[in-house]
């Protein structure tokens, strides 16, 4: 499908979809427990590949209503995939299960789409081999097909920081059902930290104990997954509230009312920060979890995207329309996800009319508070870059084409839509 965007104002309510981050740990901690109810489930592309692997390992996955899901564990046990599992456009998935699946006594196979068999998975497949477990690429380059086989007995490993937090959080998920346990000493810096974080709170509420230790983290095995009253709800999603927070701060002088923004350890939380002092009017009731935002008239800011990755594509955007140099830095990893998105947004920016510098680690806008030249762009398959494209074209002079726009369903169902009922002109086209 491409999306043709007309320039427009936004204005009313709007809901922030449930965390993607958070569904995907809920739904693979209910597998490991004996089962558990998933309130306000993110049903998605993504989460829903994570659901597929839960069926596949011996739990059940059933959708009760729109974001309520029951499910039926593998209490600990995952039982060898009776079927190749297919992680689709999903690096939580692949990661997370791929762990998993070395508890089992068996091989299991791993793939994805074009994009998910682009992305490092070689420290993740060494750190089970270091633990007992058999991993390896069948194109022996560190991407998948996967085969792994397991049971892996646990212990210690170590593992670099800087390519992605979730082998930690696929080995703390895994260790903690193993009987030595997992002790993780990191060889670089931990980007992405806050999601490890993620990982500790959703654990704790399954009654799952890990922690922080001075070179890693670690987890005791023979534990239980137990969440209280067998249930776990999932906060909203700041990944995706960031498009309709910027698209107030870019398009609203009436103002954008955002719900579901309640405070959780989601590291994305800091988008709320970043529209404020680039000069948008922001109010965060976080008892209430609503947000109002205002557009104002922007101005270059220097962030770090270390914590933060997926907020790239959203701050460029922002960027290109404030006025003064925006400099992203701190964004290598952010070239390893479902596309390299600081190039992507350099490239598709750039067909607008945006001058950037893109180096290895760093993203500079030299925005403009003149607009942006509507055009057509690609979605480069990939949620974010979309979305965050989808912004540009609310300001750009005369329309703006994504081409390949049907991929939000990875992250935001219905985004298009949400973006409908606060206002915007939108057009669809079967591709
Ligand atoms: O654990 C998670 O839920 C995620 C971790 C981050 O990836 P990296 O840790 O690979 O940077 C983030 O980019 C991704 O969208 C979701
Ligand atoms: C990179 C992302 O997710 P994943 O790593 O799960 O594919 C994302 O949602 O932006």
């Amino acid at each position: 499908m491409n999306v043709t965007i007309s320039p427009s104002s936004v204005r009313g309510t709007v809901r922030a979809p449930p965390s993607k981050s958070y569904t995907h740990r809920a739904i693979l901690a209910a597998g490991y427990a004996d089962g558990a109810t998933v309130q306000n489930a993110l049903w998605s592309a993504d989460t829903r590949a994570t659901a597929a692997a839960v069926d596949l390992f011996g739990g059940e996955v059933e959708r009760l209503e729109d974001a309520t899901l029951e499910i039926e564990g593998f209490d600990g046990r995952p039982d060898v995939p009776a079927d190749i599992v297919n992680c689709e456009n999903s690096g939580t998935t692949m990661r997370l299960v791929t762990a998993a699946a070395a508890l089992a006594d068996g091989t299991a196979v791993l793939t994805g789409d074009e994009s998910l068999r682009s992305r490092p998975q070689g420290p993740l497949l060494e750190a089970i081999a270091d633990l007992g477990g058999e991993a390896y690429s069948t194109r022996r380059n560190g991407q998948a097909p996967l085969v792994v086989t397991g049971p892996i007995a646990g212990t210690g490993v170590s593992i670099p920081g800087d390519v992605s937090s979730q082998y930690i959080t696929a080995l703390l998920m895994a260790g903690a059902v193993t009987d030595e346990g997992i002790e993780i000493g990191l060889e670089t810096e931990l980007k992405s930290a806050p999601y490890v974080d993620i990982t500790l709170e959703v654990l704790e509420a399954f009654g799952v104990e890990a922690r922080h230790t001075d070179d890693g983290f670690a987890v005791d095995g023979g534990q239980s997954y137990s969440p209280e009253g067998r249930e776990y709800a999932v906060p909203g999603d700041f990944s995706s509230i960031s498009y309709p927070l910027a698209a107030g701060a870019i398009a609203s002088d009436e103002g954008l009312r955002i719900e579901g923004a309640q405070p959780s350890a989601q590291g994305d939380t800091a988008i709320v920060d970043v529209v404020e002092r680039m000069g948008a009017g922001v109010d965060w009731d976080r008892e209430t979890g609503t947000i109002e935002v205002s557009a104002g008239s922007l101005e270059g800011i220097e962030v770090s995207v270390e914590d933060t990755p997926d907020l790239l594509p959203t701050i460029a955007t922002l960027g290109a329309v404030a006025d003064g140099d925006t400099y992203i830095r701190n964004a290598e990893h952010v070239r390893y996800k479902e596309t390299d998105r600081v190039n992507a947004m350099a490239e598709e920016l750039g067909k607008l009319g945006v001058e950037t510098t893109e180096e290895q680690d760093s993203l500079t806008i030299h925005g403009s508070d003149s607009m942006l030249e509507g055009a057509t762009v690609d979605g480069c398959d990939d949620h974010r870059i979309i979305m965050a494209l989808a912004l540009a074209g609310l300001v750009a002079d005369g329309e703006t084409t994504i081409r390949g726009a049907d991929h939000v369903d990875v992250s935001f169902p219905g985004f298009f839509e949400t973006l409908e009922g606060a206002g915007v002109g939108l057009e669809r086209e079967e591709a």
